[in-house]
């Protein structure tokens, strides 16, 4: 049987790490935009927005083998060439480069969530899986950077989310422990990373979830809006 669902006051957290896409940062228009470039590039159609909201959340690089194959679940795909794959990545990169931020928006609530944690003594990392180098820059441009004191990237370890190595990794950074760290997130890959690390976690309704809900991933609360924490 599953554990009864703890509420936030229990969790109440010293350490949070925070997911980025879908969860702080509605950042599909930008990937979408720039998945969009790419396939257009490659004289094929454009996926649009709603198609690419549902391939984002495993990385930069399924996120291209998505966009190529045209589902989700890619690996049950015909195999593809690697030649296109990696001339459609640096494609898919370069656009990414230039458009990151452009059409980005912070979701409600995100604010005051992260300035209530902050108030109550909560040490914050973000938790992605999106390339680390396109991560500082979207923080800076959302005006969210001075929140986070450690960022782990889907290519800072050798190892992503689902994996939890990245969780525990900031966690440590932040001296945190499992009993008073919580992830919070928007997808399955933040439950089951959070699961795998020990941790407790939140899940946002709003976010990408590959176009799937969020609420039978047996996250220990699962919200509309960060602004239901406080
Ligand atoms: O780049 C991605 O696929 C998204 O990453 P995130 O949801 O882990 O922030
Ligand atoms: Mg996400």
């Amino acid at each position: 049987m599953d554990e009864p669902r703890r509420n936030f006051t229990s969790l109440w957290p010293g350490v949070a790490l925070f997911d980025l896409d879908g969860t702080l940062v509605d950042s599909a228009p930008d990937l979408a935009a720039a998945v969009d470039q790419m396939l257009e590039s490659l004289g094929r159609p454009p996926a649009g927005p709603d198609r690419v909201r549902q391939w984002v959340g495993n990385g930069a690089q399924v996120l291209v083998r998505r966009a190529l194959t045209g589902q989700v679940e890619w690996e049950s795909a015909a195999p593809l060439d690697e030649v296109l794959f990696n001339d459609a990545s640096s494609r898919f990169y370069q656009s990414y480069e230039s458009l990151n931020g452009s059409h980005s928006t912070v979701f409600d609530g995100v604010e005051a969530c992260l300035q209530r944690l902050f108030e109550n003594g909560c040490r914050m990392a973000v938790v992605t899986n999106k390339p680390e180098r396109f991560v500082r820059p979207l923080l800076e441009s959302m005006g969210l950077e001075h929140w986070f004191e450690t960022i782990v990237g889907g290519d800072t370890l050798p190892v992503k989310k689902p994996d939890a190595e990245p969780l525990l990794t900031a966690m440590q950074k932040l001296d945190g422990n499992p009993g008073t760290t919580v992830m919070i997130g928007d997808s399955a890959a933040d439950a089951t990373a959070a699961r795998n690390a020990g941790l407790p976690s939140v899940l946002v309704r709003y976010g990408y979830n590959y176009g799937s809900s969020v609420d039978e991933l047996g996250a220990d609360v699962v919200v509309d809006s960060l602004t239901e924490l406080l």
